[in-house]
């Protein structure tokens, strides 16, 4: 059994649908109306332990509500959740053992007290034994670097500082399994990369399973090994992120600064499967499929009629191939 499983899961929201003024709230009193909003359907996948998944889609894909079913906060119109073999809806409080929730938008830390005094509440109310605590703090403290401001209330914190007082507040108990919903919104780069740094630490040391959900794609890149995209509720694509980048994609481009040599060059390389794209004389793009022909063939045809001063070979970035999922332009195994 995988250690979280989902199956053909739905989520539909009723909302009414009431005509303007009093007469359309008494309208609305006798007649209600109401429609059904499908936010998640039919969505399948299981996550194994240790898995490091990102769960992405464009605004309004049902992100958000599949977290908020797998955390148990939302009861699913249909379909099946195991999280660790319970039914997270049905098994509330002994599910949030198993899992920590950090939502980049709101915080569990309590607003007025020090942050030391919000974790060891946690400690009791997750009842962690004392050893287990004092150690995941101090390691917690040390990577996060949370030392200068873990005596401040919550409120006092910079995002920044209460993002990574979450994440940390999270991971107390050990849970094996954390949900993220966009950690990172609006964080700087170099407290981006502290929490980047600490989620691979987490997965490695202690195995923990993650399940992110955020538009950021440096943390996509950063953090996770598999991609499930889902788009109007519905997963598009389910595979891991050297697949979407190697195997699905293997467009490059190399851009070469050399010597002036008119359109020799061009010639030169006319019967090769690649594309010429003359930038300026000095300056030249050429595109090729890698499964087609090795950049080394392209550059040693070069560089048998021009001297080449500096090259370099671009990849497509996770961006550009995300958009080629989102548009259809290449299936999905
Ligand atoms: N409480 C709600 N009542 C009615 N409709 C809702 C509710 N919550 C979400 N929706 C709708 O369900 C759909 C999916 O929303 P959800 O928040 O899961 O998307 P998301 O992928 O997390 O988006 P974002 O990236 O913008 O956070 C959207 O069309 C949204 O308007």
């Amino acid at each position: 059994m995988s250690l979280i499983e989902v199956q053909a899961l739905s989520k539909s929201y009723r909302n009414t649908i009431k005509e303007p003024g009093v007469k359309g709230a008494f309208k609305h009193l006798i007649h209600p109306k109401y429609e059904d909003k499908v936010a998640v359907s039919h969505v399948s996948f299981t996550v194994e332990r240790g898995e490091k998944v990102a769960y992405i889609g464009s605004n309004g894909a049902g992100k958000s509500t599949t977290i908020k079913m797998l955390t148990g906060i939302l009861l699913p119109t249909s379909g099946k959740i195991s999280v660790n073999g319970l039914d997270p809806h049905k098994n509330r409080i002994e599910n949030t053992k198993n899992i920590g929730v950090v939502f980049g938008q709101r915080t569990q830390l309590w607003w007025d007290i020090p942050i030391i005094e919000s974790f060891k509440l946690l400690k009791d109310i997750y009842e962690i034994p004392g050893p287990m605590y004092k150690k995941n703090l101090e390691i917690f403290c040390d990577i996060l670097g949370m030392e200068q401001f873990i005596h401040q209330p919550a409120r006092k914190l910079s995002l920044g500082q209460r993002m990574r007082a979450d994440i940390a507040a999270s991971l107390l108990h050990n849970p094996p399994i954390l949900y993220l919903d966009e950690p990172t919104i609006g964080l700087d780069v170099a407290v981006k990369e502290k929490v980047h740094e600490f989620l691979n630490y987490i997965n490695k040391e202690k195995k923990t399973t993650i399940l992110l959900t955020s538009h950021d794609l440096a943390d996509i890149e950063k953090i996770c090994d598999r991609i499930i995209i889902i788009d109007q509720g519905t997963v598009i694509y389910d595979d891991t992120i050297q697949k979407i980048k190697g195997e699905l994609i293997s467009e490059r481009k190399i851009n070469a600064l050399i010597e002036d040599t008119g359109n020799v060059l061009e010639e030169k390389l006319k019967n090769l499967p690649v594309t010429v794209i003359r930038e300026d004389t000095n300056k030249v793009s050429i595109l090729f499929s890698q499964n087609e022909i090795a950049a080394v063939t392209i550059l040693e045809n070069m560089l048998q009629i021009t001297g080449i001063q500096d090259f370099s070979i671009e990849e497509p970035g996770l961006e550009q191939l995300i958009k080629k999922v989102y548009n259809g332009t290449f299936l999905i195994s």
